[in-house]
């Protein structure tokens, strides 16, 4: 078996997935789903290596979740398994999307079994309904459905794929390339997660843990005056703005901080820094949607936000109820669920001198639970 690396492909956008959370990562448990199916794999087979391709700005973090060779996705499935193909020394190599996420054992050991008497062993089913091609009936009992993982000459389908053709799959690369394609027996366990309607019918799903994390932020920002103040994507009436790359947004970026801190998600200084020309001036609340997009893509939702604005001037006791109910408004919460505090220095130190302002923030997430979709 060490003659064969494993591809798991788990770079795709979810566009016909309708949820807000995106197909590999559909919490089974405490885990993704593109982690829970390469354990499976993990567990049916020794392989030479696991590689598995994921959007680009989810690489860093998934490899939080695990030591696999974790690549960039491309524009499509082929340019993504291109760059998976890339660091394959082995032989054979088994591709798996992701989006087949129930692993038949029983079928892989079919797969498996065959290797070497083909250049792509593939799992098919019979069509059970009646097939038309253009308008007229054809005859069923000719049609076989692909499926995956398949079993595959990792030179040929690498030299497949590099052509100027695109493929739905391994095997019709290899067919196309002259290679020889073995069809198995395939299990109808290995449905493709396509639509949310598809997770009833997905019996190896489990539905995510009832977990939750907490994230605390913390930023601080100099005052500077003929600016505009805006705090908590609230416009404040005062003779100062804050000093800032952005709008100067300084519970904003706090609270981004928390939400990123209870995601496991870096800091806010990653996602945007404050070299980037993009963000010059940038309205916060923009910087926060795309961090709850971020959050909410890899199965996470908001549960809750407290934030603590410690500043001198200006008196803040107006706008802390327009400001829990933006940030509310922003988070998807209820303004129950978000709470926002402000306290002085007691002039002491550089807030007490009027110089600028701190923000602390505490978030908490919780696991999208998409069974309740089901
Ligand atoms: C919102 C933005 C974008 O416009 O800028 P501002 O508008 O606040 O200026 C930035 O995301 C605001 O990032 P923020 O993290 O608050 O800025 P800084 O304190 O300068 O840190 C920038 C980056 O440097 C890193 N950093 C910071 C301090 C430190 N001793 N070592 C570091 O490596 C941080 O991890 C962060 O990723």
């Amino acid at each position: 078996m060490n003659r064969i690396s494993l591809i798991l492909l788990a770079a795709g956008s979810s566009t016909r997935f309708a949820l807000p959370v995106k197909k590999q990562w559909l919490y089974q448990g405490e885990i993704p789903l593109w982690l829970h199916v390469a354990r499976a794999f993990e567990a049916a087979g020794d392989f030479r290596d696991i590689i598995i391709t994921g959007h680009p700005d989810e690489l860093e973090y998934m490899r939080q979740f695990a030591d696999y060779t974790f690549v960039p996705g491309g524009a499509s499935r082929q340019a993504s398994l291109l760059n998976a193909l890339n660091q394959v020394q082995s032989e054979w190599v088994l591709v798996n999307d992701i989006a087949r996420c129930c692993l038949d054992r029983e079928m892989l050991r079919r797969v498996l079994s065959r290797c070497g008497e083909a250049d792509c062993i593939v799992p098919a089913l019979p069509a059970v309904d009646t097939v038309y091609e253009e308008g007229r009936p054809i005859d069923r009992e000719k049609i076989r459905l692909i499926q995956t993982p398949q079993l595959s000459r990792a030179a040929l389908l690498r030299d497949a794929l590099s052509r100027d053709q695109e493929f739905t799959d391994e095997s019709s690369a290899i067919h196309a390339a002259g290679g020889k394609v073995l069809l198995v027996e395939g299990s109808a366990k290995a449905r493709k997660l396509t639509h949310p309607q598809d997770l009833k019918h997905l019996e190896c799903l489990i539905p995510p843990a009832a977990q939750t994390f907490t994230g605390f932020g913390m930023d601080i920002h100099a005052f500077e005056p003929g600016k505009p103040m805006v705090l908590g994507g609230v416009s404040v009436d005062a003779p100062v703005g804050f000093k800032a790359h952005s709008d100067g947004d300084v519970a904003i970026h706090a609270l981004i901080d928390a939400l990123l801190g209870a995601a496991g998600m870096g800091d806010i200084g990653e996602h945007f820094p404050d070299t980037d020309p993009r963000w010059a001036g940038a309205d916060s609340t923009r910087l926060l949607q795309t961090v709850l997009e971020r959050i909410q893509g890899c199965g996470l939702t908001p549960l809750h936000a407290d934030l603590t604005i410690i500043a001198q001037v200006p008196r803040l006791g107006p706008y802390k109820e327009p400001i829990r109910r933006k940030l509310a408004r922003l988070l998807g919460l209820s303004p129950a669920r978000v709470n926002v505090k402000a306290t002085t220095a007691e002039k002491m130190g550089f807030i007490g001198r009027e110089e600028g302002v701190a923000v602390q923030a505490v978030a908490t997430l919780g696991i999208y639970d998409w069974s309740r979709k089901v």
